[in-house]
């Protein structure tokens, strides 16, 4: 029916290579000639001339061009229909035909002209030919009063899917007004709606007068097509924002906010979550998707702004509780009962055990895992101090800053995406838990499994060398002096004192493991955590977590602690019960930093568990600070 307005058809062998081949300029057919000519440089080897044929060669550019030549073509030719009444034509032909002697054919003509499919398909080439596409408006009338608005009925279908619009009354003139459309929602999908639009009626109805609750009634009662008349908005808002990515680094119950302008439109988010800002046009509420949830509808957060306030407004209302700034303290101070309990469990054995089992000055830095080979960074006294840090006051007012910052600081943390290159160095990997869960176990688990792959840093001490100990394997021996310049330097990413000697862990010591091309695993108190976040060292936080109190009771049975007196200690069930309590408030103040989580229950599998996070950190794209990732490593 559609035919062109020059030209005949083409002969009949011709068909198959249709219009391409056809036309004396078609590009196929250039390229035909092209490719003769290449021919015969390729068969001298002529530089470059490889690459240029194969690409000629290819499929999908012979494809491309093919169907770029039919278009040409059928531009040239501008078809135009023969009839625009080829229903009428069809039944003409069906009234002759049964004037004329049945057989097969005719029979079969019937069918074809009287299937429900041809119909439809001559029915959609009249409305076609005809330009019949608009439905026909009432002319103008000649003269339209001024205070006349011009209005648009729009009809949605509500299919067990919200709106995905909220309404607000203009407060001066009383108006229904459509305060925000959400992306991709029904509302914005429908490209009929915008915020700023006057709601007139709601399927027939005036919202003249009515509070928006009326309405939002209404429209809960509505169940199918839903028409609203509205009166549009004369600057349509534009969204020209750029997506952005961030992690909350707090956590946020619409249903618990009352400021929320709609708390059903809400997004709730836990510290840690990634988030698709999709819309920042409102400076107090902004629109984002949750990174698990990109296909449903957006959501409404505070934005970064109205976040910090509500941080600083709960911050100042709540001067008799511990704030997070100082929640530190609480941790510090709860490491010191923890120290205190240790000391306690010390009274409480008998005279005789205490004079047998406790460490003597050299045996202090032993312990025995039967390792084969040495492995720097296990030592007890290390790890000690990081319990019985007698400069927690210090460590307090560093980590103090941070947490307060944190407490009324950026509410969101602009992430993307990055891949470690095969040439970049690996990322840090902190192992992170509450003392006793297993962090040293794994850690040492996973070094055993590939020394030449994982390693730990060498740490630093003030303590003097002892004779069978070399300088750079157990620790690196450093003057006091040395230590505090580096931690007032910020190169320490943990210290802490024991039995009078500072130790602690460098940054340069990690950084000369990662030069080595190595995976650098070390085990990192929660303080620790945002000195560590730096460009070079890109750590990848995994925490380890203690599984239920009854399993752990079980999988403990045999497992000892390490403790100031004594080598070999059982786990006690209030053991366990403090590092269930630790491992909370740590994921309480410092989850959102956490990359990835492990629950230490069987060894195995948490081995497991440990060595699949690790390949995914190096290998995998990974959600980093979108600091970290300076345009020069940006892959
Ligand atoms: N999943 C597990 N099942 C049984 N025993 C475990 C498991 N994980 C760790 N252990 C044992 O628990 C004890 C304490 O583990 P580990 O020394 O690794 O603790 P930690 O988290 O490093 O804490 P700290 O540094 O205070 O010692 C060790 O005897 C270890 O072998």
């Amino acid at each position: 029916m559609i035919q062109s307005d020059k030209g005949t058809d083409p002969p009949k062998e011709d068909m198959k290579l249709s219009t391409a081949t056809n036309s004396k300029n078609g590009l196929s057919q250039v390229l035909r000639v092209l490719l003769q000519e290449l021919d015969l440089f390729y068969s001298r080897d002529v530089n470059g001339v490889c690459l240029l044929y194969d690409l000629l060669h290819s499929p999908w550019l012979q494809a491309l061009l093919k169907v770029y030549d039919c278009l040409q073509e059928f531009k040239e030719k501008k078809p135009v229909p023969d009839t625009a009444h080829a229903q009428a034509l069809s039944s003409e032909v069906m009234e002759l035909l049964w004037e004329i002697p049945n057989s097969p054919e005719i029979h079969e003509l019937r069918q074809i002209l009287q299937a429900p499919y041809f119909k439809a398909l001559l029915n959609a080439h009249d409305t076609v030919a005809q330009k019949d596409f608009e439905p026909l408006l009432p002319p103008l009338p000649d003269t339209i009063p001024e205070s006349e608005e011009a209005v648009r009925i729009v009809s949605l279908v509500k299919n067990q899917q919200p709106l995905g619009a909220t309404i607000k009354r203009h407060e001066m003139t009383g108006d229904i007004l459509v305060a925000r459309i959400i992306h991709g929602g029904l509302a914005e999908r429908s490209g009929l709606l915008y915020a700023g639009d006057k709601l007139v009626e709601v399927n027939g109805v005036s919202v003249e007068g009515l509070d928006p609750e009326q309405v939002i009634h209404i429209l809960a009662m509505s169940h199918g097509t839903i028409m609203f008349k509205v009166v549009p908005v004369s600057d349509p808002p534009v969204n020209s924002q750029k997506m952005v990515y961030v992690r909350a680094m707090t956590e946020y119950w619409p249903q618990e906010d009352p400021a929320i302008p709609c708390a059903d439109a809400g997004l709730h988010f836990r510290k840690g979550d990634i988030l698709q800002i999709v819309d920042q046009n409102d400076a107090l509420w902004w629109q984002a998707r949750r990174l698990s949830d990109l296909g449903t509808c957006a959501g409404l957060i505070p934005s970064n702004h109205l976040l910090k306030r509500k941080q600083r407004e709960f911050w100042w209302s709540q001067p008799y509780q511990p704030h997070s700034c100082l929640k530190s303290t609480t941790l510090s101070s709860l490491e010191e009962e923890d120290d205190m309990k240790i000391d306690e469990k010390c009274v409480e054995a008998d005279e005789e055990t205490f004079e047998s089992e406790e460490l003597s000055e050299d045996k202090e830095e032993f312990v025995d895992y039967g390792q084969k080979f040495f492995i720097a960074g296990f030592r007890r006294s290390m790890r000690l101090c990081r319990r019985k840090s007698h400069l927690s006051h210090l460590r307090t007012s560093v980590c103090c800053n941070s947490s307060c910052y944190s407490a009324v600081g950026a509410p969101y943390e602009e992430v993307v995406q990055y891949q470690r290159r095969a040439s970049d160095k690996h990322r840090l990997i902190a192992l992170v838990g509450p003392s006793g869960v297993g962090v040293n176990e794994l850690r040492r688990q996973l070094i055993e499994l590939n020394p030449n792959h994982f390693q730990s840093a060498v740490p630093h001490t003030t303590r003097s060398k002892k004779s069978y100990e070399i300088n750079g394997r157990e620790y690196h021996y450093v003057s006091k002096e040395t230590f505090e310049s580096l931690m007032y330097s910020h190169r320490m990413l943990e210290y802490g004192e024991y039995k009078g000697h500072l130790y602690g862990t460098s940054v340069d010591a990690v950084q000369a493991v990662l030069d080595q091309g190595k995976v650098c695993v070390m085990d990192l108190e929660p303080q620790g955590i945002q000195v560590a976040r730096t460009q070079e060292l890109k750590p990848y936080v995994i925490f380890i977590k203690p599984s239920n109190l009854s399993c752990m009771k079980l999988s403990r049975k045999n497992a000892k602690i390490i403790t100031d007196y004594f080598v070999e200690m059982k786990f006690k069930d209030e053991d366990l019960q403090e590092m269930e309590d630790l491992a909370q408030k740590m994921e309480a103040q410092f989850g959102q930093y956490f990359d990835h989580v492990i629950v230490n229950d069987s060894l195995q599998d948490a081995c497991v568990q440990l060595l699949s996070a690790v390949r995914k950190a190096q290998e995998e794209p990974q959600w980093v600070p979108a600091t970290w990732i300076s345009s020069d490593t940006e892959s």
